[in-house]
């Protein structure tokens, strides 16, 4: 049975297309400056350029207020602007959420008392295991710093940070800079309990090699996170600034979030924060892709199979939030989420609409999960298809071009099929390659997707539908630093600095549609973004737009 919402009322203005109504979004590929450091411009793209000059086209918002987010100066990513797209408005999201139940103190009502009383009764130690960031996509350093201080309130004795290393969400080899504030704290919050206590960091890695896998794209990452935190056998170090120089010695350039996992031991060459029976363990990541498998493997019984996980502590363990509402994962959080409900899949499902959604592993939960506002499970299983194209288990800028083509063939397939109605798909390679900070792979990525693109449009055509091409955020239009005029900066040898994080910039959207239907770009809608895209698809696929939807940006 649907589980949908089915008041969706026939278009009197705009009706259904022959053909499907098939959605693209173009993960990180905002609009740049098209000059040297864009690589969606540099890329040749006759595709895209000839629908740009050809068909309905725009650009919309997509970072800060628009998607959520506290503020002009937050980037969009993949998270916040799937829900937005999938939900049609604009909801409070990540740090914002969890910055509010510090600020009223929520944030201390769910799991925290329990973790308190754990810690005291079994004179154990408190872990607290995330990114050390101020990207504010996975993790903030903020709710860090809260999490330390009220430890020292509670008068915990022992507190163990396993952080992660960035230079994704922030710029590149800035690691140490974060470790550094993180140790001072520590070191000031331990100085401050009568009678002594322990607060160190125990362990770390780059957050791609180690523990914040996503979408069960490579276990070995959350094998080698669970050696270095849990076990304590990652390669070991006296500290972890030690790690991070030697680290960099040993690969001159090495990002960040590539170093290797390491463990900080004593002086007796044991671990000193490894996790042990009766600790408690915080995930203090709020965001759910990255966070799931840790949390599976630090929760599940004798019947895990995703690696071997060797001891497996008995703890008390929590989250920052919910990742997957339908798993119910992690059981024990910090902050309840607040359910996305009403999204456009729940809508289409409900009207009897035909949805097919597909993706490559790296982004196969971002139009799935993320877009039907954290949840993964289907809304009618009779009318929705999922399909998952398996990535490669490499650096992207060694394969740019990623499974783009794999992509267009399951997207050519299900148009031609004539079963879906509703056709969306995410194409990872602006994103997961320019991350990588590798220019010339971003421009092959975007070459590769242009390719891709071009033989669906050529079905669309055929078939009469609608082709809409837009993007979650911002990242492979501008691959440099800049400074605050907005000039490029160099590194020493002359060199771009080459960013490896997402942008504020808007981003595109384009309507081809092939039924000669008639509709016009609303010119009331200046401030349109990501929120305003679900109306607009509703509208497209030949219904009336929901009344709590941000508006639609066509009109008749
Ligand atoms: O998880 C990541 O890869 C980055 O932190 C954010 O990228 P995304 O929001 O595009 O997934
Ligand atoms: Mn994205
Ligand atoms: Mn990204």
């Amino acid at each position: 049975m649907p589980t949908g919402n089915s008041s969706l009322a026939p278009n009197s203005a705009i009706p259904a297309p022959a053909g499907p109504v098939v959605l693209l979004v173009l993960d990180g590929v905002g609009e740049g400056k098209r000059d040297e450091f864009d690589a969606v411009a540099v890329a040749r793209t006759p595709t895209l350029d000839a629908l740009r000059a050809n068909s309905v086209f725009r650009s919309i918002l997509a970072h800060g207020p628009y998607v959520g987010l506290p503020s002009e100066s937050d980037m969009g990513n993949s998270e916040v602007g799937h829900n937005t797209l999938g939900a049609g408005r604009i909801f409070d999201q990540g740090a914002k959420r969890i910055d509010k139940a510090i600020e009223s103190g929520a944030i201390w009502d769910g799991a925290w008392s329990e973790i308190v009383a754990q810690v005291h009764q079994r004179d154990s130690a408190l872990h607290l295991i995330g990114l050390l960031s101020d990207g504010n996509v996975h993790s903030s350093m903020v709710h860090l710093q809260v999490l330390i201080s009220k430890a020292a309130q509670a008068g915990i004795r022992r507190v163990y940070v396993h952080g992660l290393l960035d230079g994704r969400d922030v710029p590149d080899r800035t690691g140490e800079q974060y470790v550094i504030t993180i140790e001072k704290q520590l070191a000031e919050a331990a100085a401050a309990i009568v009678g002594g206590a322990d607060y160190r960091v125990a362990s770390g890695g780059g957050r791609m090699v180690t523990t914040m896998d996503r979408y069960e794209a490579d276990w070995r990452i959350v094998e080698r996170g669970w050696q270095a935190h849990v076990l304590g056998t990652a390669r070991p170090f006296t500290s972890a600034l030690t790690a991070i120089s030697t680290l960099r010695e040993e690969t001159p350039g090495i990002s960040d979030q590539l170093i290797p996992p390491f463990t900080i031991v004593g002086p007796d060459d044991l671990p000193i924060g490894a996790v042990r029976d009766g600790d408690a363990v915080i995930f203090f990541n709020f965001r759910g892709d990255r966070a799931i498998e840790l949390s599976q493997a630090l929760t599940a019984g004798p019947e895990f199979d995703s690696f071997n996980r060797g001891r497996v502590p008995e703890i008390y363990f929590a989250g920052m939030t919910l990742y997957d509402g339908d798993t119910n994962t992690p059981a024990h959080r910090l902050v309840e989420p607040e359910p996305v409900p009403d999204t456009i899949s729940e809508y289409l499902a409900g009207a009897g609409v035909t949805q097919w959604a597909g993706a490559e592993t790296q982004k196969f939960g971002h139009v799935t999960y993320f877009w039907n506002g954290n949840r993964s499970e289907k809304f009618d299983a009779a009318t929705e298809t999922y399909v998952e194209i398996p990535s490669d288990q490499v650096p992207f800028n060694e394969r740019p071009w990623m499974k783009s083509a794999e992509t267009a063939d399951a997207i050519i397939a299900a148009i031609r099929s004539g079963d879906y109605r509703f056709i969306r798909a995410n194409f990872p390679g602006g994103d997961m390659v320019g991350h990588t900070g590798s220019f010339e792979s971003a421009v092959i990525a975007m070459e590769s997707i242009d390719l891709a693109i071009g033989r669906i449009q050529q079905e669309v055509e055929r078939t009469r539908g609608t082709l809409v091409i837009t993007a979650d955020h911002g990242n492979a239009e501008d691959m440099v630093e800049r400074d605050k005029q907005g000039q490029p900066t160099l590194v020493a040898d002359g060199s771009p600095r080459w960013k490896t994080a997402h942008s504020t910039n808007p981003i595109p959207l384009i309507i081809a549609d092939y039924d000669n239907r008639v509709f016009h770009l609303r010119d009331d809608l200046p401030k349109g973004g990501l929120a305003n895209v679900a109306a607009t698809l509703i509208e497209l696929l030949g219904y009336e737009a929901p009344k709590e939807f941000e508006p639609s940006l066509i009109t008749e």
